[in-house]
């Protein structure tokens, strides 16, 4: 690899939804191209249209492998997958066909990433309903990727300059959490969270805190069980493990201190609890993040926004972090 200049594999994402939009965006309004080479999945006909809606300069460069890539602004490297019966697409109506094509840029990106033809992923969005539509059996990208790479041990981090969060329980209904929760997983999350603060974001000393599931952290268990016979006890081991970890802190008020700079990542009980918090600060240039996967996956922390989508008003910021990050994990060679 070009050490300085890494390859990153960028998905379309779901093709009705803002994916072509805010990647032309993104490649036309900042100067990536100084930092990495970026090089597109998706489809030649949407990309197209997407550059003409926006009425953007960036030209398509058609190329078949990510090293026919031109490392130049004002351009975008596609590698066509896809064949899409455009004229029978609507914004934000995904379809079997689209939610298929999505996908093979996904499983393509996969399959680049850890052949190293690409140097690191970064997704732009796909919805649960199209992954149904195609008949997958994967939620998301997350799923998806770790069992493409056989990875069992992996966590979603969103990150950003203020906060970072990993989620011990991912896309599950909020009346599963519970009973999902054990004294394993959280030490699993815990573990992961300090490994890659330290690898990946190159923190030396990582303080990671953790979230109480139940109001005022249980206080004496008076509202909860779980932060007795769960949360203490996995923390207890990840202390023994020399992991600076505390914990489990009242939700209400940790991720206060958490964007002061008091912690570098919060382990999050559930999806909302963190992501709630981490989009009031971050909406706009969130990064989620895939910890634990033998490549680097990075994505927007946003979701396809069908309300807005092929109006060109979808923000790009998200997906120009995601892609700096990626860049600068690549460049690092840190994929854990
Ligand atoms: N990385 C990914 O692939 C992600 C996928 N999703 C999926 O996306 C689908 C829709 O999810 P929602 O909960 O509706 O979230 P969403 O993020 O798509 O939309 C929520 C609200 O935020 C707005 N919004 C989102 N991104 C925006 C942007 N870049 N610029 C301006 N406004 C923006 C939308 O217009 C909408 O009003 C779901 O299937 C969800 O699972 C959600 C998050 C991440
Ligand atoms: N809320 C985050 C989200 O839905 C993204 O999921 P994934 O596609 O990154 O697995």
């Amino acid at each position: 690899m070009n050490k300085e200049k890494p390859v990153i594999g960028i998905t379309m994402g779901d093709p009705v939804g803002i994916g072509p939009e805010i990647i032309v965006g993104a490649l036309e309004h900042s100067d990536l191209s100084k930092i990495c080479t970026p090089v597109v999945l998706g489809d030649n006909e949407m990309m197209t249209k997407a550059i003409e809606f926006t009425q953007s300069p960036l030209k398509l460069n058609l190329i078949k492998t990510p090293q026919q890539a031109m490392p130049s602004p004002g351009i975008i490297n596609l590698i066509a997958l896809s064949q899409l019966p455009v004229e029978t697409l609507a914004p934000g109506r995904p379809t079997a066909t689209t939610g298929k094509a999505m996908i093979d840029y996904i499983d393509t990106a996969v399959e680049m990433a850890q052949k190293n033809t690409i140097h690191a992923m970064v997704t732009c969005p796909i919805t649960k309903t199209a992954m149904k539509l195609a008949g997958s059996r994967f939620h998301g990208h997350t799923e998806l990727i770790a069992h493409a790479t056989k990875t069992t041990n992996y966590a979603m981090m969103l990150a950003g300059e203020t906060l970072k969060v990993v989620l011990v329980t991912i896309h599950v209904p909020l009346s599963r959490v519970s009973d999902l929760l054990s004294v394993e997983n959280i030490l699993k999350t815990i573990r992961i969270t300090a490994h890659s603060l330290k690898q990946r974001f190159g923190i030396a000393h990582p303080a990671v805190a953790v979230a109480g599931l139940n109001p005022h952290a249980g206080e004496d268990s008076l509202f909860g069980p779980e932060e007795r016979d769960l949360i203490t006890p996995a923390m207890d081991l990840a202390r023994k493990e020399g992991i600076n970890v505390s914990g489990p802190h009242p939700p209400d008020t940790l991720f206060f201190h958490a964007a002061q700079g008091k912690y570098h990542g919060v382990v999050c009980m559930y999806h909302d609890q963190g992501l709630i918090p981490f989009k009031m600060i971050h909406f706009h240039d969130g990064v989620n993040t895939t910890l634990g996967l033998p490549i680097i996956r990075t994505s927007v922390d946003h979701g396809t926004a069908y309300d807005i989508a092929w109006q060109g008003i979808a923000g790009h910021e998200s997906l120009i972090q995601a892609i700096k990050m990626a860049a600068l994990q690549a460049k690092n060679r840190c994929g854990t």
